[in-house]
Order: C-alpha cells, then sequence, then structure tokens
C-alpha cells in the first residue's frame, strides 16, 4: 500500500505582512510548529483533517465535489491543490496540524504545500521544493483572490527569508535572534482581512504612504538583522505593529499584549500574519513567554526550520 507523507513548516512574518501584498518588502521564517500531510492509495478519495472537526469527506474525482457548501469552503485550499493535477488517482487524504486553522501561521500556505507535496510525490512526480513554492502560491492566489508568494515560499523553502520590494525573488538570510510566539483564535480568515484592507486601500489617501513606511522599516530590520542588533530589530517590531493597528488589522488583545510588552521592557513584539487576533512574535525572553500565556495566547515551536517541506515514501 503506497503511503507518501509530507511534514511541512509553519511560520511567523517578522516583518512586513499586508504591505507585501502591495508590492513591499517582508522577512518570514519557517518554524519547528510543523503540518503532516499523508497521502495514502485507497480506491476511493476521503479528506480527513481533525483541526476542522469535519470527520472524513468523499469527494467525487471528476468533479471535485463534496457533501456541502460548508465542508466545500472548509477544504477549498486542499480540493484546489488536488485540481492543479490534470490526471488524479484516488487516495485517502489525511491532514495534522498541532495548531488551529486561521491563525496567522500560514495553515492556509503550509496544508496547499503539503497537499502538493505529497500528492505529486503519490503520482509520481519530482518537484524541488520551488517547484513546490511556486504552485502553492497560485493555489493559494486562486483561493484566496489576493495574497503574495510570502508564506507558500517559506513554508516550502524553509529558513529566513527576506521578500525584496517589487520582486518576485527570495533571499536567504542567516542570522536570527530566539523567537517567542503564539495564537489566540480569531473571528476572521485572512482572506477576508485582505478584503478588508484592500478597501481601506481604495478610499484612503494615508494607506500607501504607511505602507512605504512598512516597507522602509522592513529595509531596516533587514540591516539591523545582518547585523544582529536585536535593540534596534526589537524597537522596528514595535514600530510595525502600530503601523499595522493604523491600517486596521490588528486587534485589541494584540494592542493589549504589544503595549504591555513595551512597557515592562521586552525587547520587541508584534502581531504576525493576517491579524485581527491569530499570532503574535516577540524576542525570545522568559517575561515575554510568560506575558503570550498570562493573555491566553497557546505558545507555538517557533525554532527555525531550515528545510522547508519533507517527503517521505512509506511502503506499507
Ligand atoms: N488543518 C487544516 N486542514 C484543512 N484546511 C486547513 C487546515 N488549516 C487551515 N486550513 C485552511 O486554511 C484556512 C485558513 O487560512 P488563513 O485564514 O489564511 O489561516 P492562516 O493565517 O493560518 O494561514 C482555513 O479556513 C482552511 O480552509
Ligand atoms: C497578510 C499577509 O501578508 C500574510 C497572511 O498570513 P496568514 O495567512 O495569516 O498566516 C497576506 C499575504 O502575504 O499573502
Ligand atoms: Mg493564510
Amino acid at each position: 500500500m503506497r503511503t507518501v507523507e509530507a511534514l511541512v513548516p509553519l511560520k511567523l512574518t517578522l516583518f512586513g505582512e499586508h504591505a507585501i501584498v502591495y508590492g513591499e518588502p517582508a522577512i518570514a521564517m519557517a518554524i519547528s510548529e510543523s503540518m503532516k500531510v499523508t497521502v495514502k492509495e485507497s480506491d476511493r478519495t476521503i479528506i480527513s483533517s481533525s483541526s476542522l472537526h469535519i470527520g472524513n469527506i468523499r469527494v467525487n474525482l471528476q468533479d471535485m465535489r463534496v457533501e456541502s457548501d460548508q465542508i466545500s469552503k472548509a477544504l477549498s485550499f486542499v480540493i484546489e491543490a488536488l485540481n492543479y493535477f490534470e490526471e488524479k488517482r484516488p487516495a485517502l487524504i489525511n491532514i495534522e496540524s498541532s495548531v488551529d486553522p486561521s491563525v496567522g501561521l500560514g495553515t492556509s500556505a503550509a496544508v496547499i504545500v503539503g497537499v502538493i507535496a505529497a500528492y505529486s510525490k503519490f503520482l509520481g512526480y519530482d518537484f524541488t521544493n520551488l517547484e513546490i513554492a511556486k504552485i502553492s502560491r497560485n493555489v493559494e492566489k486562486k483561493v484566496q483572490g489576493l495574497g503574495s508568494r510570502m508564506d507558500t515560499f517559506t513554508t516550502s523553502l524553509g529558513g529566513i527569508l527576506y521578500f525584496p520590494r517589487g520582486s518576485e525573488n527570495v533571499e536567504r538570510l542567516s542570522s536570527l535572534p530566539e523567537i517567542a510566539s503564539g495564537y489566540v483564535k480569531r473571528t476572521a480568515t485572512t482572506a477576508e482581512i485582505l478584503r478588508r484592507v484592500k478597501t481601506v486601500k481604495e478610499n484612503g489617501r494615508e494607506f500607501n504612504e504607511i505602507l512605504k513606511l512598512i516597507g522602509l522599516v522592513v529595509e531596516d530590520a533587514r540591516d539591523a538583522l545582518d547585523k544582529m542588533d536585536v535593540e534596534t530589530l526589537g524597537q522596528l517590531m514595535y514600530i510595525n505593529h502600530g503601523l499595522l493597528m493604523s491600517l486596521g488589522v490588528t486587534s485589541p488583545i494584540l494592542d493589549e499584549l504589544v503595549s504591555t510588552a513595551r512597557n515592562i521592557g521586552l525587547p520587541g513584539c508584534k502581531m504576525s500574519g493576517g491579524g485581527g487576533g491569530g499570532s503574535a512574535v516577540c524576542l525570545k525572553s522568559p517575561k515575554a513567554e510568560l506575558l503570550l500565556e498570562s493573555r491566553g495566547f497557546k505558545l507555538v515551536k517557533s525554532e527555525l526550520n531550515r528545510t522547508g517541506v519533507t517527503i517521505k515514501e512509506i511502503n506499507s
């Protein structure tokens, strides 16, 4: 019985979320918290994903239909990833995630990357991680309608990555301070928040100036990282968070956390990902983890993952 397993790291956005969607730079890192996608030979196609609490979902491979519109929405990234392949073969597809869906940790990207990686191998392809990143980026954009290459490239390639302004390139950075991060549940998906931000952009004169300022923060953060200037890096995290707040993508719980972190002298802390709740990233210190937990944030494993998605074939 042919079985293929893909292990995908989740991601933290250190600087530049939302601004990258409009061509500004960003810095993101793959982390040790991960998602696993398993594809097993079968005579029918069933998708299961415990963190979605939807049970085992039968998929009609001819038209990719499932039992309800609600299930179809919840599985939209998985189904669109399968749809990439002209030739499909029935399989049991299981997704295991140690975090809740939609928390600013790139779960939408990771689930696409995992399905593309595992199902392509199951069909006999040998994609490189960069090929997986490019395919996954197009799938995520197709489902969300908006969005950048940051999450799919970071979860596919691993490491700490710099996404230059106005370019499709990506550069690997070498230095990274230790990070603490966690998440709280949120009320909106990233796709919904991206649509809200687009409306703000279309109506607000200041929006473009704020995006450019975030771009400057990201460039300075890259310099600070190169010099391992942790003090400057932390200050830039606070500034980036303030600019995200002005875009309306933070939340009271995130703003209270970050302002308290600053007031008690933590080196740096900011929202991470789509916002509206979800994840926060802080420069690591015992106080940072205590503060995150005291505010109800679920800590996530935030060591640097350098490999990106890895694929294993298990012939049981
Ligand atoms: N474990 C999972 N199994 C299947 N789909 C998932 C899983 N986790 C996330 N997703 C999909 O990704 C969507 C969340 O995307 P998004 O709001 O961008 O979250 P994130 O900020 O974590 O990337 C979910 O609504 C669901 O469609
Ligand atoms: C807001 C954004 O910059 C990051 C979204 O991160 P996440 O899906 O919330 O993990 C969108 C994007 O870059 O596609
Ligand atoms: Mg996402």
